[in-house]
C-alpha cells in the first residue's frame, strides 16, 4: 500500500489519541506469564511483534515464523532453550535472517542449551532442542543489542540455579535492561544489575496472582512529538496512558523535545503535548541516543522538517535493526533535499531550507521509516511507500493521523 499524505495542518481543538501499549513491555510481560501463568495482563500491544510472540508461545508447530519481530526472536531462543522436550526452529523474515544472534547463542550453548544453525552461522533461522538447565554462569558481550541480555534474565529465575551474568564492555540500550529488570521485581523475583554483572535468583515458590497493567509505548509517543513540534505554537495534542515514572527509556523524549519548544504535562494518566515557542534556526541540536535508539529517526526528520541541524550519537546498533536506518535515514532526507553525513555510529543533518514536494519516501520494512517521515507532510506533499509496515509496532498510525487532521489517500 503506498499512500500520498496532502500537504495538512492540524485541527486546534483538544486532540486526543490513545496509544497501544509498549511492545517492549509486552513482549517481555508475555515471556513471564508463560513461566508464570498466576499473571493477568492488560494494555498487551496489539503490534505485530505482539500479536507474533503470542502466536509462538502458544504455537505446536515444529516451525515458528516471527516474521520481522527483534524481540520475539531474541527472547524465544532463550525460552524455548530451557523447556525442557520441546523441539522449535524460529525462523523469521529475509531481513530477520541478516540480523545477528551469536552473542545470545554462544551465550545459551555456555549454558548448556543445545542450538544450531539451519542456515547461516550466526544468523536466524535456528533450531532449538530445549533442555534443563542448570548452569548459571555466562560471560556475554554488551555492546550489540541488550536483547540478548533481557533474552537471558527473562529465563533466570525459572531455571534451577538461577543467572549470573557478566556483561563484557560497554553496555548498549541500558534502560531495555532496567526495564527487564524493573518487570522481574514487580513479580517478586529476586534481581539485581550492578556494574557489569547481572543476578537473577530462582524463584523457587510462585509469584502472587496479580494483573500487571502495560503503559502505552513512548516510542509510538515520538511521532506525534515530531508532530507537535513541527506545528504552530498553541497546538496540543493529548496521549493515554502515560505514567511520569516510566519503564520506558523513550520516555526521555518529553524532555528532548523541550528544545524544540514543546512541553509535555502529566495528568490523569495522559501526556499533554504543547507547542509553547518556535525553535530558532540556528539551533544545533547534540544529543547522544545509546540509551534511546528507537527514537533517532523521529529526532532526525523533526530536526529536518524545522530546518535545524542535528549531531547524533550512540547510534550504532541502527545498522541492524529492521533496516540499516542510518542509511536510509541518509537517503530518504537527501531526496527531499537535506545534507546528512553517517558515521557507523553518528549522523550530522546540516540546517535546511526548502523541502522538496511529492517524494515517495521508502520505508526499507521498517515501520519507524514511515512513522517519523510522516510528520513532514505538515511542511510539504509527500508519499509513503509500503505504508503497512507500521503495523509492526503501530497498527492504528494512519487512521489515528486522519483522526488528528492528516489528509491520507490510498494510491
Ligand atoms: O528490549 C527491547 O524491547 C528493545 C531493545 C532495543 O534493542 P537493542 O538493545 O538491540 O538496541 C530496541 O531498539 C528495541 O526496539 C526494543
Ligand atoms: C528495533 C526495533 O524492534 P526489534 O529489534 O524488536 O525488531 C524497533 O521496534 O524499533
Amino acid at each position: 500500500m503506498n499512500i500520498s499524505l496532502e500537504q495538512s495542518e492540524i485541527i486546534q481543538e483538544p486532540l486526543q489519541v490513545t496509544i497501544t501499549g509498549s511492545k517492549s513491555e509486552s513482549n517481555r510481560l508475555l515471556v513471564l506469564q508463560a513461566l508464570f501463568p498466576n499473571i493477568s495482563l492488560e494494555n498487551i500491544s496489539n503490534s505485530d511483534d505482539s500479536d507474533v510472540m503470542q502466536m509462538a508461545l502458544k504455537s505446536t508447530d515444529n516451525v515458528i515464523d516471527i516474521h520481522h519481530a527483534g524481540t520475539t526472536m531474541r527472547f524465544l531462543t532463550a525460552y524455548f532453550s530451557s523447556q525442557a522436550g520441546k523441539s522449535v526452529t524460529l525462523t523469521g523474515s529475509k531481513r530477520m535472517k541478516e540480523r545477528p544472534i551469536k552473542i545470545l547463542v554462544d551465550a545459551l550453548r555456555d549454558l548448556g542449551a543445545d542450538i544450531t544453525y539451519v542456515e547461516n552461522e550466526g544468523f536466524p533461522p535456528i533450531k532449538i532442542s530445549g533442555k534443563k538447565i542448570t548452569q548459571n554462569q555466562v560471560t556475554l558481550k554488551a555492546n550489540v543489542s541488550s536483547q540478548y541480555i533481557s533474552a537471558l534474565m527473562l529465563i533466570g529465575s525459572s531455571l534451577e540455579n538461577g543467572l549470573k551474568l557478566t556483561l563484557d564492555g560497554e553496555i548498549t540500550s541500558v534502560p531495555y535492561i532496567k526495564m527487564t529488570l524493573n518487570l522481574l521485581h514487580q513479580l517478586g523475583i529476586d534481581a539485581a544489575f550492578e556494574g557489569q554483572i547481572i543476578t537473577v535468583k530462582p524463584k523457587t515458590d510462585s509469584v502472587d496472582k496479580q494483573t500487571l497493567i502495560v503503559e502505552s509505548d513512548w516510542s509510538s509517543a515520538s511521532y506525534f512529538y515530531s508532530i507537535v513540534a513541527l506545528s504552530p505554537v498553541g497546538t496540543l495534542i493529548t496521549l493515554s496512558s502515560y505514567k511520569e515514572t516510566s519503564l520506558q527509556g523513550d520516555s526521555v523524549l518529553a524532555s528532548i523535545y523541550n528544545q524544540f519548544g514543546v512541553e509535555t504535562t502529566f495528568k490523569d494518566n495522559a501526556i499533554s503535548i504543547h507547542k509553547v515557542e518556535e525553535v530558532s534556526k540556528d539551533t544545533l541540536i547534540t544529543l547522544d541516543l545509546v540509551n534511546a535508539p528507537d527514537i533517532a529517526q523521529t529526532i532526525a526528520v523533526t530536526c529536518f522538517g524545522l530546518g535545524v541541524a542535528c549531531d547524533l550519537s550512540g547510534l550504532h546498533t541502527l545498522k541492524i535493526k529492521e533496516t540499516d536506518r542510518l542509511e536510509a535515514l541518509k537517503t530518504e532526507i537527501e531526496k527531499l533535499g537535506g545534507q546528512v553525513h553517517v558515521t557507523d555510529k553518528t549522523l550530522v543533518l546540516e540546517p535546511s531550507g526548502t523541502i522538496n514536494e511529492n517524494v515517495a519516501i521508502d520505508t526499507y520494512n521498517d515501520h519507524r521509516m514511515a512513522m517519523a517521515f510522516a510528520p513532514l507532510a505538515l511542511c510539504t506533499k509527500l508519499r509513503v511507500n509500503d505504508a503497512e509496515v507500521v503495523s509492526k509496532s503501530f497498527p492504528e498510525f494512519w487512521s489515528d493521523l486522519e483522526k488528528i487532521g492528516f489528509k491520507i489517500i490510498n494510491n
